[in-house]
């Protein structure tokens, strides 16, 4: 079976830094939820970087849906980001200078789709992840858990093929954890790959599988 998204012989470095991957290979498959775990500073979120597309790497090849992505235009690129992936940064990074509601449909923008066709979505993310606030809240106004359940719906508002999250759970109670996890793998049932960058050991333990860097 093809994975939904593959690193073969992935290698990158930050400039003149130490390389953070060298020849690194690995699959990710439709269905299943893998947790990505290792020491700080170690190259998680550059790895998930990679994987979104966001980062060229200096070796190697990520590959969607067995299709290699390394030598497509930026435009391709971005292209696919938007089609295909939904991504949760490490402390949500929201843009402060739009509404939560603008937040959440910035992927409707990026596919060029009509705004008023993901409204509906955006309402129900928001109620599930209880986050249901006036439509005129920025993210200034909101606390770190609640960023955190917006960058979720914001992630998964377009159905992505592929979630990448980062540190999902870092600002979030246990019931609150409880949705998020319950979320990633109801996206991995609906045939994403979901790949999550975690210390949390309750996350580690509810995911399909383990990947330390
Ligand atoms: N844009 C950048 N330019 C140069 N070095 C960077 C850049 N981003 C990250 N680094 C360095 O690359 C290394 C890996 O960073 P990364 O954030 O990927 O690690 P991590 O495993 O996710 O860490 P943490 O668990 O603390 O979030 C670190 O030494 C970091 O300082």
């Amino acid at each position: 079976m093809t994975a939904r998204l593959a690193a073969r012989a992935l290698s990158f470095r930050y400039d003149a830094a130490e390389p953070l991957l060298e020849n690194w290979t690995s699959e990710f498959h439709a269905g299943e939820v893998v947790a990505v775990t290792g020491p700080s500073g170690r190259g998680k979120s550059t790895l998930l970087y990679l994987l979104g597309l966001m980062l060229k790497p200096s070796g190697g090849e990520v590959l969607l849906d067995g299709q290699p992505f390394h030598s497509r235009s930026d435009r391709e690129r971005a292209s696919a980001r938007a089609m295909r992936f939904g991504f949760v940064f490490q402390d949500a990074a929201l843009d402060p200078s739009r509404t939560v509601l603008d937040n959440i449909l910035e992927t409707a923008l990026y596919r060029r789709e009509r705004r008023q066709d993901f409204v509906s979505r955006a309402d129900e993310l928001m109620e599930q992840f209880g986050v249901a606030l006036r439509k005129d809240a920025r993210p200034g106004q909101v606390s770190g858990g609640q960023a955190q359940r917006i960058a979720l719906c914001r992630a998964l508002i377009g159905d992505p093929g592929v979630l990448l999250a980062d540190e999902p759970t870092g600002n979030l109670d246990p019931s609150s954890s409880e949705i998020v996890v319950e979320a990633l793998h109801t996206q991995a049932r609906r045939g994403a790959a979901v790949v999550v960058v975690t210390h949390d050991p309750v996350l580690v333990e509810q995911c399909d599988r383990r990947l330390a860097l």
